[in-house]
Order: C-alpha cells, then sequence, then structure tokens
C-alpha cells in the first residue's frame, strides 16, 4: 500500500498538470504556456521550502550514532513516551543494515541472478509499454489524429484522470489478487488496446499521415481504448514497476537493485520521450504495433519468468527462485541473504 502511494501521487502530479494545462490554454494571448511552464516551480518550491523544516528521522539519526536524539525524536513524532519497543526494532534493523556491506558485488552474485535481472527488465518493460507516449505527448497525440485544440487537452485531463482512478484499483486489489495475475491481464488488455487503436488509425488515416476532420463517433471510440489502455498500465505495470523489485530484493543487495531499478526507469523515460516524436512521424500507425508487441513480449517473460512473489517474506524470498523451472539452476539449497558460497565471479 505505502509502496504504490509513490506511484499513486505520480499520477495525482500528472492529473493536476492536465488540468493546468486545460485550464491556462484557454487565457487569451496565446501566453498561457508560460503560466503553466512556471507552474512547474511551485511542487519544486513546496519540497525545497519543505526540506528546511524536515526533521531528521530516528533512523537517520541512529545510522550516524546519535542514540538519544534518535530516541528523543521518536518520542516526538509519536507523541508519547512509550517507544522502547519500538526503538529496540529500529536499533536491530539499523544494526542489520550496518552488516551489509557490498551491495554492488552482492547482485553480482550468482544466486541474485534473478533479482538482478528482474531489476532491468521490469523498469526496461514498464517504459517500452509507451505509455509515456500518453502522458507526455497527449495532447500532440490527439491533434495530430485529427482532435481540436480544446478536444487534445480535454482528453488529456480524461486519460490523465483515469490513470489517477485506476491506480487506487491497484491498491484495492493487489495483495489480493496477486503480482502476477495484475501483470497478466493489464499487459493482456494493454496489448488488445494498441493492436485496436493500430488498426483503428491505419484504417483511418492510413500511411500517408495526413488528417482531416475525425468523425465524433471515432474521435470517442479512439479515447475510450486509449484510457484503457491507460487503465490496464496504471493498475498493473505502473505500481508493480516499483512494488515487485523491491519485494524480492533481501537487504543485502536492496540499495543497489532500487537503484538500478529506477536508474533504468530514468532513463527509458528519457529514451522513449526523446524518440517518439520522430517514431511517430516514420512509422505511424506502426508505432502502436511497435509497443504492442514489446507488451506481448513482457507478458510472455512474465508467465514464464516471475514467480508470485505476494506474501512471501523477504527472508523466504530465495525459496521461491529455488523452485522455480528457470531461475533454479542459479539458486542452491540454503542461498539465504547472507550467506556466501560463491563469488562476484560467477
Ligand atoms: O502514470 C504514468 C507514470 O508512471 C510511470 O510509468 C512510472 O512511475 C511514469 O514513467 C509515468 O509517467
Amino acid at each position: 500500500m505505502l509502496n504504490i502511494a509513490f506511484q499513486q501521487m505520480i499520477t495525482i502530479g500528472i492529473f493536476c498538470a492536465n488540468l493546468i494545462n486545460y485550464g491556462t490554454s484557454r487565457i487569451k494571448g496565446g501566453w498561457g504556456w508560460r503560466v503553466s511552464l512556471g507552474l512547474a516551480a511551485v511542487p519544486a518550491l513546496v519540497i525545497t521550502l519543505g526540506s528546511l523544516a524536515l526533521p531528521d528521522t530516528p533512523n537517520s539519526l541512529l545510522e550516524r550514532g546519535k542514540e538519544e536524539k534518535a530516541r528523543a525524536q521518536l518520542r516526538r513524532v509519536r507523541g508519547t513516551e512509550d517507544i522502547h519497543m519500538e526503538f529496540e526494532d529500529l536499533v536491530a534493523a539499523c544494526d542489520q543494515a550496518k552488516l551489509v556491506k557490498h551491495p554492488w558485488a552482492n547482485i553480482l552474485k550468482r544466486k541474485y541472478r534473478p533479482q538482478l535481472t528482474m531489476c532491468i527488465l521490469i523498469p526496461f518493460f514498464q517504459q517500452i509499454t509507451g505509455m509515456n507516449v500518453i502522458m507526455f505527448y497527449a495532447p500532440v497525440l490527439f491533434k495530430t489524429m485529427g482532435f481540436g485544440n480544446d478536444a487534445s487537452l480535454m482528453s488529456a485531463v480524461i486519460t490523465g484522470l483515469v490513470n489517477m482512478l485506476a491506480t487506487f484499483v491497484s491498491v484495492a486489489i493487489v495483495d489480493r489478487l496477486g503480482r502476477r495475475i495484475l501483470f497478466l491481464q493489464g499487459g493482456a488488455q494493454m496489448a488488445i488496446c494498441q493492436i485496436i487503436v493500430g488498426v483503428f488509425i491505419m484504417k483511418t488515416f492510413g500511411t500517408t499521415g495526413v488528417v482531416g476532420e475525425i468523425p465524433k463517433t471515432s474521435a470517442t471510440l479512439l479515447l475510450v481504448f486509449i484510457c484503457f489502455f491507460v487503465a490496464a498500465f496504471a493498475w498493473s505495470w505502473a505500481p508493480l514497476g516499483w512494488l515487485v523489485p523491491s519485494e524480492i530484493c533481501p537487504l543485502e543487495i536492496r540499495s543497489a537493485g532500487t537503484s538500478i531499478n529506477v536508474s533504468v526507469n530514468m532513463l527509458f523515460t528519457f529514451f522513449i520521450a526523446q524518440a517518439f516524436l520522430a517514431m511517430f512521424c516514420h512509422m505511424k500507425f506502426g508505432l502502436f504495433f511497435f509497443f504492442g508487441a514489446w507488451v506481448v513480449i513482457m507478458t510472455v517473460y512474465i508467465a514464464f519468468f516471475l514467480p508470485e512473489t505476494k506474501n512471501v517474506p523477504i527472508e523466504e524470498m530465495h525459496l521461491i527462485w529455488k523452485k522455480h523451472w528457470y531461475w533454479s539452476r542459479f539458486v542452491e539449497e540454503g542461498d539465504k541473504p547472507g550467506n556466501n558460497r560463491d563469488t562476484a565471479a560467477n
């Protein structure tokens, strides 16, 4: 739940940005975009000023050896003197964390090959769905497809709203249904929508790229399928792209695994944002088939390579890999976190 809250905040931010764009586009005189761009400074300012007033966490104080301050801070945060048990837990967790010496060398060990692979492939796949083409370029995309100016920005607001609401769905069901089913259902729905949108654009505009006025019913249908795509992404690959890598990595590789996951995600967000316009001009409707093909590949990958990780305590995660038809060749009996049978050479 807390993990998905991160994704939830992202979607709320995107939706606010969509609303602001819609609002500022109505400013007469053509300078609304400056307001929209300038308003991006507001959250940055809130974070910067807020951080000045942000107190140290008990955890961070403990890590720096300031035990008394940590205790006082915990009392302050909890508003009670009765913090003994929690404080002991924090000390134990902190001691454990200090034992982790080389997370980057650890993650290269053979027994962590499943985690390393997932921390690279899951964020890559998440971005190659093409979701950010819709998030970043929705108005351009809708305009290219023949929507009017206003309708394009309104459509972006609608997809932003769907994105935000569907993320709540994920929070509600991910612990009941499990990760795999969401990945697989979300992937299937995304692929179907991409194929439908691709065929639709192919039939409506052909390969010329010349776009006339789009009939109202066709425009609505197109928007509906794009919304289905967005919803599927928002309750599956979006939150799970953060959740799964974090829950499969034990403490001794967590910092390295998380860094890899975030870096790959941001790197491909950047690449796709840069490449989209050129790709769309060249590939036209084919771009949707391109992303659709990737969605099929990643859904098949999940079906074969990702075991269910719901409710698996982190100290038992190695048993899940050990039982897996493919990953079992990398993980041996007794390969618990902290047991160092092998060397980084593997
Ligand atoms: O909700 C859409 C957003 O979710 C992410 O895929 C992952 O956080 C972002 O790259 C994207 O902009």
